[in-house]
């Protein structure tokens, strides 16, 4: 794959003008001088010369630490962020803020339940703010400068987050929370059900999606009557600032949340020492399962995303199924929890020439126009070697890819990988060790693909039984038997069936996280909100009147 050769902030223009429409480009490179005054970043004249400065926030004020860190910006390397890398013995101020607030919260249906309305009216002006161009612009190109992908991917982000905050402006907050009540035995009695806050809680999310997740999750503790602490991957913790600074702008309360960048060994640390009642953590298994157990259960986990995608024997709509398939493995570099990491296709897919279809498509992918890109969480030489240790198993074959990008200025510390497909027998899968291998989430643009005929359905559906986790998937047919059996031998959270079915996409309208696994949270909907962010709580009016006739009854 030929490169461009020069990659840095006007190689990031280039990516912007080459996908979106000319008039969002203008106001995206314009933008910081049409913003309020409540932007510290100006992307306009971001770069190792021009740094931006995050701040922590804490009890209400925007504050540094003793020392401070830099972050290389993926496309050159140079120094474009410094953030206040908080150490272990500054931390003593988020512990107080987090411990002041309550376990009933900073509202609840009993208690200042007027705060419920008011999310309501700070979402829709902060709708009413991200409609405007250069907000938009702002956002999608932090975005971009922080998590390289590709304009439309970024300008994506910016708009499920927008439709979000628009699906609960007005009195959407206080429906969320609603409850129901049940008549009672006798008159004065009956019983409420209540969906009740934590009161101090924790909100740890990664790189990937700099202002999609966390907003998502910070506005739904918010929104349920937490006192969240905010903590997003210290490489993009920026972006989520901004929206924070935005948030205040538009009257939310500045003592409301609490944000530290830095390091998650510190954060860790701050778990401990604070206690949160719940804390919700998007990010790897390793850090997930780490957390589950310091916090002693109290947590709800969106982890590993290693996705499958199952053709079945009906081909129809090939180009299509093919546009999909290259979305779902390569966009945004791969670096989607809900990237296509399995392709498990009916060999009639194969005879229709689908792999040559993916292959083209893979093909025009470019760092150009950030279509490829840097890999934040693993290096070249990671997934290479990974790529090789597949190519060793029997009958294994590189299908595309499998070279490191060339000609770009990208830090040895990210990875930078053509979209790459390693295909790997089905019979393979049967050895252990190999399955292990195979069904490593490697976090950038990189699958493996494997075949399957009519008689072997119950082998694909054993690799899926034996799978750890089971967040998105997809059923690729219209297949009606077929789709019903995969269907009833499955368990994916987010499952995607149907000719159309794509493994990523978690759009603001429907449920997003994994299944099988009773820690497991949701993102984005009412239900998922309700489910992470509060708890049941009953409360039984009995009012009276006590009369002697009931005084017996009792007895
Ligand atoms: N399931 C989902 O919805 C979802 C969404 C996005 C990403 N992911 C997963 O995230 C992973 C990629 O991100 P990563 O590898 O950078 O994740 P990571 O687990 O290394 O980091 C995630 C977050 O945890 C923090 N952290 C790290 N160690 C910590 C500790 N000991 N205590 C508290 N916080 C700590 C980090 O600072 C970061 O903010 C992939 O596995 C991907 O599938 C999952």
């Amino acid at each position: 794959m030929l490169l461009s050769p020069l990659l840095s902030s006007s190689l990031l223009q280039q990516a912007c003008r080459g996908l979106a429409s000319p008039a969002i480009c203008d106001v995206a490179f314009n933008s910081a001088r049409r913003l309020s005054n409540w932007a510290t970043v100006d992307p306009d004249k971001w770069d190792g010369a021009n740094p931006a400065h995050a701040q922590n926030l804490v009890a209400g004020r925007w504050t540094g630490a003793a020392r401070s860190k830099t972050i290389p910006d993926p496309m050159n390397g140079e120094a474009f962020v410094s953030y206040p890398d908080t150490q272990a013995s500054e931390i003593d101020h988020f512990v107080a803020s987090l411990s002041a607030c309550p376990k009933s919260g900073l509202h609840n249906p009993f208690k200042n339940p007027e705060r419920y309305v008011m999310y309501g009216a700070v979402c829709a002006k902060v709708a009413e703010e991200m409609r405007k161009p250069e907000v938009a612009g702002f956002f999608a190109k932090l975005i971009q400068r922080t998590s390289p992908k590709s304009w439309s991917q970024a300008m994506t982000e910016l708009v499920v987050t927008r439709r979000f905050f628009e699906n609960f402006s007005g009195d959407q907050v206080r429906f969320t929370a609603r409850g129901f009540s049940v008549p009672g035995d006798h008159p004065g009695q009956s019983s409420h059900g209540h969906r009740w806050p934590y009161g101090p809680v924790a909100l740890i999310t990664p790189f990937n999606f700099p202002l999609e997740i966390p907003a998502l999750q910070l506005m739904g503790a918010l929104f349920m009557g937490n006192k969240p602490l905010t903590h997003v991957d210290h490489r993009v913790s920026i972006v989520i600032e901004q929206l924070l600074r935005l948030l205040h702008h538009c009257g939310m309360p500045r003592t409301d949340a609490d944000l530290i960048h830095g390091s998650g060994a510190v954060v860790n640390e701050l778990l401990l020492r604070a206690q949160p009642r719940s804390t919700l953590f998007t990010g790897s298994q390793r850090v997930a399962e780490k957390l589950a157990v310091d916090m002693r259960g109290k947590v709800f986990l969106e982890d590993a995303g290693y996705d499958w995608k199952l053709l079945g024997p009906d081909v129809q709509d090939i180009d299509y199924v093919a546009w999909q398939a290259d979305q779902d493995a390569y966009a945004c570099s791969g670096q989607k929890c809900s990237a296509q990491s399995l392709l498990l296709m009916h060999s009639n897919w194969r005879k229709a020439g689908l792999l040559d279809k993916l292959k083209a498509r893979a093909a025009t992918r470019q760092l150009r126009d950030l279509t490829i890109g840097p890999v934040l969480s693993w290096t070249t030489g990671a997934m290479l070697e990974h790529m090789d240790k597949l190519l060793r198993l029997p009958g294994a074959q590189l299908l595309w890819g499998g070279q490191p990008l060339e000609g770009h200025s990208i830090p040895a510390c990210y990875g930078a990988i053509q979209p790459t497909a390693v295909f790997v027998p089905l019979a393979a899968m049967r050895d252990p060790e190999a399955f292990k291998l195979v069904t490593t989430e490697v976090f950038g643009p990189f699958q493996v693909v494997t075949e399957y005929d009519d008689d072997q359905l119950r082998a694909v559906l054993d690799v899926l039984e034996r799978m750890s986790h089971h967040l998105t998937a997809a059923v690729v047919s219209n297949d009606l038997p077929f789709l019903q059996e995969v269907l009833a031998h499955t368990v994916n959270g987010t499952t995607y069936a149907g000719i159309r079915a794509r493994t990523t996409g978690a759009p603001q309208n429907h449920w997003f996280g994994p299944a099988g696994d009773p820690r497991g949270a949701g993102i984005g909907t009412p239900e998922a909100i309700r489910l992470v962010w509060s708890c049941h709580r009953e409360v039984i009016h009995d009012f009276g009147p006590c009369s002697a006739t009931s005084q017996l009854k009792q007895s």
